[in-house]
């Protein structure tokens, strides 16, 4: 505990026991995206006062939360009523103020440009379509839509989807000293697809291990920090390709990946890949952060009705049985279809929208693993105390 405004000496000791009570209350509060309490994290809790009648009282996560702060003022201010109905300190007025610093993790020597870069989370799957793009993209703007400064790689270098869904198509990057590129800014994230570099007549070129390095050149070559005003970036999410082949392993052994997302649909088919992508991560030690069921509800567009076409609980069961996560479920909406496809994914297009949440709760969930494994001692890659 940490008053801002007067030390504790000034206050009388029944003061200094309520204060102490309202930072005990504070701490025992559960953190949602993570289902631990915040004492149990490595949140930072301030309790102060004036000396008349306002209490003030912070919380500092490791994870973007911006849309948060009403969200948590009111629990805050829900479970210190008690606290506070009787006592010294009764009728004061309690202030709340959310914060987030999201720390930086040493993962050793990187390429020059990446050291511009604080972490970096890999969006896979096992097999194609099942929304990985989608996810990815919205993801991303999710984690910017959080306060975080945030680039964009797409790495599926088969079919470069980026440029479409976030209209900037026929753009190229700006080249530096003859060898960097400067990140294609779109929507607020900082950009860079191999479809920024290819015109009509190369795709063909592309395949295996030209793919591979042109991947491995977007990635280490990009000045990522250039267009961020403390020149770093909080997360660069990267669209991996679909599958769980060379591309994947090398790229995941080549950088320190932060984590990896998973995506998947509730499909049986689909979920023994998605176990693929989660093994194949497993192997060379980068965390899973947890899993994304796509298109879990379809939402009829005339009544409302929802239904599990695919199926229901398969992503929770597998988060279960593979001892990670289910992050979060989206629905299958023709609004995401249309969006993303369309050039302003949903988060950006309705960020106050139902479905805006949902991918914001994925990124405060998938950020705030990043935030525990950040944390978790050396020789420990990932922590795991649900
Ligand atoms: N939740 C959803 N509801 C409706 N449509 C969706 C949803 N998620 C993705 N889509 C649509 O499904 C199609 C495939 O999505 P996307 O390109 O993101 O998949 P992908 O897994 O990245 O595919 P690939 O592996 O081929 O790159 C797109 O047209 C996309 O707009």
């Amino acid at each position: 505990m940490n008053d801002d405004h007067q030390d504790h000496e000034d206050f009388s000791p029944e003061v200094t026991e309520q204060l102490e009570q309202v930072a005990a209350t504070i701490g025992a509060l559960e953190d949602p995206a993570t289902a631990l309490p915040l004492d149990a994290l490595d949140a930072d809790i301030e309790v102060g006062f004036d000396g008349d009648k306002t209490i003030f009282t912070s919380v500092t996560l490791g994870y973007p939360c911006a849309s948060q702060q009403q969200v948590w003022a009111e629990r805050v201010r829900a479970a210190c009523a008690p606290v506070l109905a009787g006592g010294p300190l009764a009728g004061s007025t309690l202030n709340f103020d959310l914060f987030f610093d999201i720390p930086r993790t040493d993962v050793g020597e990187v390429p020059e440009p990446l050291k511009a870069v604080k972490h970096i989370i890999a969006v896979a799957s096992g097999k194609g379509g099942v929304g990985k793009s989608t996810t990815a993209v919205n993801l991303a703007l999710a984690l910017a839509a959080e306060g975080a400064d945030v680039g964009l790689l797409d790495a599926d270098i088969y079919g470069p989807s980026l440029p479409t869904m976030l209209d900037t198509e026929g753009t190229r990057p700006e080249v530096k000293a003859g060898k960097f590129f400067v990140p294609v800014p779109a929507q607020g994230l900082q950009t860079m697809s191999l479809g920024y570099l290819l015109t009509e007549d190369t795709p063909a070129v592309w395949r295996g291990p030209m793919a591979s390095g042109a991947l491995n050149q977007m990635l280490t070559q990009t000045l990522w920090g250039e267009a961020v005003e403390d020149g770093e970036l909080d997360y660069l999410v990267v669209d991996m390709p679909p599958g769980t082949g060379d591309i994947q392993l090398t790229l995941s052994q080549k950088v320190a990946l932060a984590g990896a997302v998973i995506v998947t649909t509730p499909q049986d088919l689909a979920l023994v890949d998605a176990i693929k992508g989660v093994e194949m991560f497993r192997k060379v030690s980068v965390p899973v952060l947890g899993i994304v069921e796509n298109m879990a509800l379809h939402t009829c567009s005339k009544c409302g009705h929802q239904e599990p076409i695919f199926g229901a609980g398969g992503g929770d069961k597998m988060a279960a049985d593979y001892d990670t996560r289910l992050l979060g479920q989206l629905p299958l909406a023709m609004s995401i279809r249309q969006q993303t496809d369309g050039g302003k994914p949903t988060v950006a297009a309705e960020p106050e929208g139902a479905v805006a949440a949902l991918y914001k709760q994925v990124a405060r969930a998938a950020a705030a693993q990043v935030w525990l494994a950040a944390d978790a001692d050396e020789g420990l890659p990932e922590i795991d105390m649900e």
